[in-house]
């Protein structure tokens, strides 16, 4: 078995910072923080991610954990999930020997930390051992975990919530695993292909992940288990039940907790972290009242919308947390083009995540009274948007325009303010890298 070691890997983790705001679905931006008011768990507590696989059933040609999802492999996705949880020690992520390269380069490009890659095998129960052993070997885990936490690296989107009731339900019982009601009925068919017998819908459960045993447990159950255990095996709770006498807990888990399978779920994967990206925005104003009062109208039209907005007049010292937590910008400039501002905004940007894991949106929403509109001396400056746009793009940065009508006449100022929240809506939840530098009219 191949190992990358920690030390091998430190040269990745910059100076203390953490990855950048990861997606929470339950709507919480945050880093490395952990469940609001819950206590910590105090046993150690490391993480197997299984990640060998070939993903045969998408029908494509890259394993499904690489493939990209809003320009960041899945599997980074599923790691990050994990890295946030501070009473997460260790995370062994087992790829096949041929990826151990392509892992490397996605722990140092998102800037993992806590990782420590292994090779894997040619089963799933095969990868799973390798990860387990390597968190006995010394020198790569020096704390033994109380806990580990199986997960397929194929499900991106878990809670801590989640995990600690895991965590402490193997604790109590030596092994938990996450259950859902079934979707079908389970039938047996006969070698002839008719039906054998069917199983009773609400009598049974679909196993998913994440699972968690005692380290005792889970290393005994593949100490003790077969050669077809390993071969054709699917389910490690089976393992503790057959081979440690280990019934495990039970708990059912949240919808989203679904393994990216075929090709379509790749695409559901991206639209829930789509979603979750555009749920709020923040409006810069510079402080201009005109741009203030922009604000509040826009603030409930994108209400309507279900976008939450925070109007700030810039993001300087307290509001420069919102360079960190928020994804989405909105850069109201009154007179003239004011590209400058878009400039220093993508600056601070650039500054404060260095290694953006996800893309983040910035609209330039430029706002011209009628007559600024008719005079040909402030046309848009289309050419600068359009550079500025390319260039602020190589960094994860995609910049949209707007432009907007300050009416006199209130209605047509109303439809303009609708219009402008709707477009900034799809923009925001499109992020389309393909129509960044355009400038559209609301
Ligand atoms: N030899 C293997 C096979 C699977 N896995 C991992 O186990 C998880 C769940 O398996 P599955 O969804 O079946 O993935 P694949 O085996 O890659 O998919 P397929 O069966 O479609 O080929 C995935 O994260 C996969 O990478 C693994 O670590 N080692
Ligand atoms: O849901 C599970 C229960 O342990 C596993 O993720 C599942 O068994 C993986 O199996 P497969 O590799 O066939 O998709």
């Amino acid at each position: 078995m191949e190992v990358l070691h920690p030390n091998v890997r430190n040269k990745c983790e910059g100076p203390g910072r953490p990855a950048n705001p990861g997606v929470f679905l339950d709507g919480r931006a945050g880093k490395g923080d952990t469940c609001s008011g819950e206590p910590s768990i105090d046993f150690p507590v490391s993480v197997v991610l299984p990640a060998g696989g070939t993903g045969e059933r998408t029908g494509l040609h890259t394993p499904k954990q690489f493939c990209s999802l809003l320009g960041r492999p899945l599997i980074s996705y599923t790691i990050q999930a994990f890295e946030r949880v501070s009473w997460i020690q260790h995370i062994v992520v087992v790829v096949a020997k041929e990826s151990m390269g392509l892992m490397a380069d996605i722990i140092q490009r998102f800037q993992h930390h806590k990782v420590l890659v292994v090779s894997g095998g040619s089963t799933r129960h095969r990868s799973i051992c390798n990860g387990v052993l390597a968190l006995d070997e010394e020198g790569t885990a020096p704390d033994r975990p109380r806990v580990v936490i199986i997960h397929d690296a194929v499900r991106p989107f878990v809670e801590e919530g989640f995990l600690r009731e895991i965590a402490v339900a193997a604790k109590d019982h030596g092994a938990a695993g996450a259950i859902r009601p079934l979707v079908s009925t389970v039938i047996a068919t006969t070698s002839e292909g008719f039906l054998d017998h069917s199983l009773e819908r609400a009598k049974y459960r679909a196993s998913e992940m994440p699972q968690g045993f005692t380290h005792h447990v889970i290393r005994q159950a593949y100490q003790r288990c077969t050669e077809a255990d390993f071969e054709f095996g699917t389910e490690c709770l089976h393992l503790a039940l057959q081979y440690c006498g280990t019934n495990a807990k039970l708990i059912e888990g949240p919808p989203t907790l679904w393994k990216v399978t075929y090709k379509k779920d790749l695409a559901a994967a991206e639209s829930v972290l789509k979603e979750s990206l555009s749920e709020s925005a923040c409006m810069i104003t510079g402080g201009r009242t005109a741009a203030a009062a922009l604000a509040e109208a826009f603030q409930k039209a994108a209400g309507a919308l279900h976008m939450g907005l925070d109007p700030i007049p810039d993001v300087t010292a307290e509001n420069s947390r919102y360079l960190l937590k928020e994804s989405n910008f909105i850069q109201v400039s009154i007179n003239g083009h004011c590209l400058s501002e878009v400039e220093a905004l993508i600056k601070a940007l650039e500054e404060a995540n260095p290694a953006a894991l996800h893309p983040l949106v910035i609209i330039w929403m430029r706002v011209l009274t009628e007559d600024e509109a008719s005079d040909s001396s402030t046309a848009a400056p289309t050419s600068a948007l359009l550079d500025m746009a390319s260039t602020a793009k190589l960094h994860q940065i995609l910049l949209y325009g707007i432009q907007f009508l300050q009416s006199k006449d209130s209605e047509r100022w109303q439809r303009s303010v609708t219009r402008a929240a709707e477009i900034t809506r799809t923009l925001i939840r499109e992020r389309s890298p393909a129509l960044v530098g355009q400038l559209l009219q609301a």
